[in-house]
């Protein structure tokens, strides 16, 4: 019987095995703790996208979800109605060295373009392969006997091999939530190897874009010395494989997306119509509202549209007395050293145009450095004539999806950066190469200035795709996919082959 309690399956027994048919592991948990004023603990439900597309599948059977609370030196395990939660907790090292280090100062910019210098550390490292397979650990105890396991980005790679190695009878699935970089980038990471091996224990890999799969499946044959399919890779359509003994992996690219329907429903409502209007007569009634809503982080570009302003201001072509920008900023990653000097940066940008072009009481920059109610982020969005996305690298970036799934009204323009997974579908945004400001101004006037029919015809289009691909639609195609490749698997062993270390070859296409 596969997972008997022999060696192959590190000593995990059927008796050990948990009650979950369907396992979600990611780093975070998909809870947020609230302190009320009495002193009394509540944890709520995050608003997040992906928990509110799992959530029926996590109901229909028995779901649990594996994840780190977000505290430091916590063993609280939140109780949350209908998922089983497997908290792993997190000691202050391991928040330094795994996450803020070897995730968030060495992975993130890796991936993402190396736009701020990636910092290669043995010891986080180390602690990154601790974690991952305490994360492992925690999913072995919690999974049922055949059990899908879907494991979460770039926090932890290492979880599909190690939990084949303790589990070889589950279905195991993994989603990169953001870019997978070229071979030229990848090649620096000292543990290169070690990554693909990791994520190749997986059945079905997957990346938001064709892109990211056609890097990885080379990657696969250079580092791992893998067979691997060489045709391109469609979205949610022909996958790539990569034959690992004979186990067969497949790669595939399935771009998320958000529950557009419950924000298009949101949008629409009296309350929130009223709160847009009352947010537009608050800002002194402005011609163009300008909206930007990203965590603070180094890739969403925000520098460039402050940039971008400053510039169309300083040439007259937006006129400050008719315009308001307001720029939401989430805190994110305080303790981690480039997101320091860029909230630096990026504040001195908003005092600079502030200083040059407000008059009192009117600020053309209004800036908020915190998260702000889901509401009141919708009515911005339904205020907001032109929203701009311009991050310099982005996974997706589902701001730009909230954006047109609020916009029943055909109203509104996006200005869109063509670095973002988002790019690829929303082709009637006005997109931009953010490292070419002229581009991004050109891209930012011609919104401000578009004629009512045009921008109608734009977002029409826009909604369209946003609200034909949600993010329910995301989970299936995923899921469908994991469901067939692990039902047609010829081999009852298929579980247990892994990539041995150290198969690094020399491929002739490098
Ligand atoms: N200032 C803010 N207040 C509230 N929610 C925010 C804020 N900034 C971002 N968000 C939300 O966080 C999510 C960000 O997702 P996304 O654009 O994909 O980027 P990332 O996951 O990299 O932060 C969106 O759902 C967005 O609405
Ligand atoms: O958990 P944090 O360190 O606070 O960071 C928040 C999340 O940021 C990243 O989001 C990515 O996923 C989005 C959905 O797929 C995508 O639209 C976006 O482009 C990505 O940047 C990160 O990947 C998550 O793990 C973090 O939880």
């Amino acid at each position: 019987m596969a997972g008997s309690g022999d060696e192959s399956n590190g000593g995990t027994t059927a008796d050990h095995f948990g009650d979950a048919e369907f396992v979600v592991v990611a780093n975070r948990l998909p809870v947020d703790k609230e302190v009320l004023p009495d002193g009394t603990v509540n944890w709520k439900r995050s608003p997040g996208g992906l928990v509110t597309a799992l959530e029926p599948i996590l109901r229909s059977q028995t779901g649990a979800w594996v994840g780190w609370s977000g505290i430091a030196d916590s063993d609280d395990n939140p109780d949350i109605e209908g998922i089983d939660i497997h908290a792993v907790p997190l000691s202050t090292r391991e928040i330094a060295e795994y996450y803020e280090g070897f995730s968030n100062a060495t992975l993130w910019p890796l991936y993402h373009d190396v736009l701020v210098k990636p910092e290669y550390h043995r010891q986080w490292w180390n602690t990154y392969v601790e974690v991952n397979r305490r994360f492992a650990e925690e999913t072995a105890k919690a999974a049922a006997e055949g059990a899908i396991v879907w494991i979460q980005d770039y926090q932890l790679q290492l979880v599909p091999k190690m939990l084949r190695m303790l589990r070889p009878d589950l279905k195991i699935g993994f989603f990169l939530h953001i870019p997978f970089p070229p071979v030229e980038l990848f090649m620096q990471l000292p543990w290169r190897t070690e990554i693909v091996e990791g994520l190749l224990g997986a059945d079905l890999i997957g990346f938001h874009l064709p892109g990211g799969a056609q890097n990885f499946l080379f990657l696969a044959r250079r580092l791992a010395g893998q067979a691997t399919s060489k045709g391109t890779v469609g979205v949610r359509s022909r996958f790539g494989v990569v034959q690992v003994g004979f186990r067969t992996v497949r790669v595939g690219a399935f771009p998320i997306s958000i529950d557009s329907g419950d924000l298009d429903t949101k949008a629409r409502s009296k309350e929130i119509r009223r709160r847009a209007a009352e947010i537009r007569k608050e800002l002194g009634n402005p011609k163009t509202i300008m909206l930007g809503v990203d965590r603070l982080d180094y890739t969403k570009g925000i520098d460039v549209r402050l940039e971008a302003l400053s510039e169309l201001l300083a040439e007259k072509r937006i006129d400050p007395d008719e315009t308001v920008m307001i720029q939401l900023a989430t805190p994110s990653r305080e303790r981690v050293d480039s997101y320091v000097r860029m909230r630096a940066g990026i504040e001195q940008l908003v005092g600079n145009i502030n200083g040059t072009y407000a008059s009192v009481g009117q600020p053309v920059v209004q800036y908020l450095h915190r998260p702000v109610p889901r509401d009141e982020l919708i009515a911005f969005f339904v205020a907001a004539d032109v929203m701009l996305v311009t991050p310099l690298r982005d996974g997706m970036n589902l701001v730009a999806k909230e954006y047109v799934a609020c916009r029943s009204d055909l109203g509104g323009a996006l200005v869109l950066s063509e670095f973002t997974g988002a790019a690829a579908e929303l082709r009637s945004a006005y997109q931009a190469n953010p490292y070419d400001l002229d581009g991004v101004k050109d891209a930012i006037e011609a919104a401000v200035q578009q004629t009512p029919e045009d921008g109608r015809k734009r977002m029409r289009a826009l909604r369209r795709q946003v609200l034909a691909h949600d993010v329910a639609k995301w989970a299936e195609s995923f899921l469908g996919t994991l469901a067939s490749v692990t039902e047609t698997a010829v081999d009852p062993n298929r579980g247990v082959h892994l990539v041995q270390g150290g198969a690094e070859s020399s491929d002739s296409d490098a």
